[in-house]
């Protein structure tokens, strides 16, 4: 039979998929939480809390089972695109692990992977720590891959336009007659003030970079519905100690100022997260929700992009723009919004460690 060729996807022979991990019964939470903040800090009264969200959920995080269903739609749309590429899956706080899923990849002959993290924004929790878990996992495994973290993609249309289509379905499950002055509140995980000013080449990259993907969707969903919406950047999941300042307002206390002002309805867009985590369950659905009916505000969550198949073709546009660049090709790097598309490669000193500096791949300075 005839399979038309692909596009080039040398030098890579896999692709791993890295993201967070979660606990999948009650017996995992504990561990689980043990794993994600040993050496962090975090008082034990936010463990408690936190593994009470768990076990809300039957202690089962949604997080694997969306990872699952992102593999299998990758899978497909590489398939479909005559790309041949097997698609690996490691976590860094759960299993599958990612050593484990290196010294498979090993095993299979992988010499040279491209790596895709479920995280699309920089600052040390999202972007360094991971690369970090890379160079652990790495020293870890003998004869582990070679590994090229794919760009951050908080402004590929790919990410940015399901989450206008989700911003436009919640609009339109508002009721008539408040529909129209809804706001937008574009809803990211908190991290400390001091992450946040590290983080990226020249700091404040994680908020602006937030800020950079929310105006474009208010923009967007503007030229759909012909009207300008209220939109605002909060956060939610707030950890640490209570002395430590964090990213505010939380979407808790941003909701009474909406009602306050006269809002009557909310769209809560949970822009920071590329599928229904935990923090998305929880922390949007039960408990902002919770505190949006309180207030008699109409509110409504959107979707995630999740394995919208823009979303999932993201995944493959990067991982096509990166092999060519690597094999010294010049390239167009999609990129919406007003900041350009983010270097594959990190700077040096980019999101620092807070706890101080220790070894990381995926870097000017790896
Ligand atoms: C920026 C960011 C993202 C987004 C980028 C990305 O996706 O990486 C993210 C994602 C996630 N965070 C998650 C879970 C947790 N994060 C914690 C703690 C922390 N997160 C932080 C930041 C972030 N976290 C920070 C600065 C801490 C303090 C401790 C530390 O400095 O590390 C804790 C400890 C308890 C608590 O303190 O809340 C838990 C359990 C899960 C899994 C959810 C599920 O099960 O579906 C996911 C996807
Ligand atoms: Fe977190």
């Amino acid at each position: 039979m005839f399979s038309p060729a692909g596009p080039d996807v040398s030098p890579y022979d896999a692709l791993l998929l890295l993201s967070f991990g979660g606990p999948e019964k009650p017996d995992d939470v504990v561990p689980f939480l043990e794993n994600v903040t040993r050496g962090r800090g975090i008082p034990r009264e936010r463990l408690e809390e936190v593994g009470e969200h768990y076990f809300l959920f039957g202690g089962r995080s949604p997080i694997n089972d969306q990872n699952r269903a992102f593999l299998a739609a990758i899978r497909e749309d590489l398939a479909g695109s005559g790309i041949d590429l097997p698609v690996y899956w490691g976590n860094r706080n759960w299993t599958p692990y990612l050593a484990e899923a290196l010294a498979q990849m090993r095993d299979d002959g992988i010499t040279r992977a491209a790596v895709l993290t479920t995280s699309a924004y920089s600052s040390y929790s999202s972007c360094r720590q991971y690369r970090e878990n890379l160079a652990d996992a790495v020293a870890e495994v003998e004869g582990a891959p070679r590994l090229d973290r794919l760009r951050q993609y908080f402004n590929h249309p790919g990410f940015v336009e399901p989450v206008v289509d989700a911003t436009l379905a919640g609009l339109a499950e508002l009721p008539d007659g408040v529909r129209e002055r809804a706001e937008l509140v574009f809803v990211t995980h908190s991290i400390p003030t001091e992450m946040a000013a590290t983080s990226g080449p020249d700091g404040d990259a994680y908020v602006r970079q937030h800020l950079s993907a929310a105006a474009e969707v208010t923009s967007r969903v503007r030229q759909e519905t012909g009207r300008h919406h209220e939109q605002s950047l909060v956060y939610c999941s707030r950890s640490g100690s209570p002395r430590t300042p964090w990213l505010e307002p939380d979407v808790n206390d941003h909701l009474p100022a909406v009602a306050e002002r006269g809002g009557r309805a909310v769209v809560l867009i949970p822009v920071g997260f590329v599928s229904d985590h935990m923090e998305v369950i929880y922390d949007l659905d039960t408990e902002a929700l919770a505190t949006a009916e309180k207030l008699g505000l109409e509110a409504v969550r959107a979707a995630t992009p999740g394995v919208d198949p823009r979303f999932v073709a993201m995944v493959r546009d990067l991982l096509v723009e990166r092999a060519a660049a690597e094999r010294g090709e010049s390239v167009e790097a999609s990129a919406v919004g007003d900041l350009r598309a983010w270097p594959g490669v990190c700077a040096v000193g980019c999101c620092p460690n807070p706890r101080g500096e220790r070894p990381a791949l995926c870097g000017m300075d790896a």
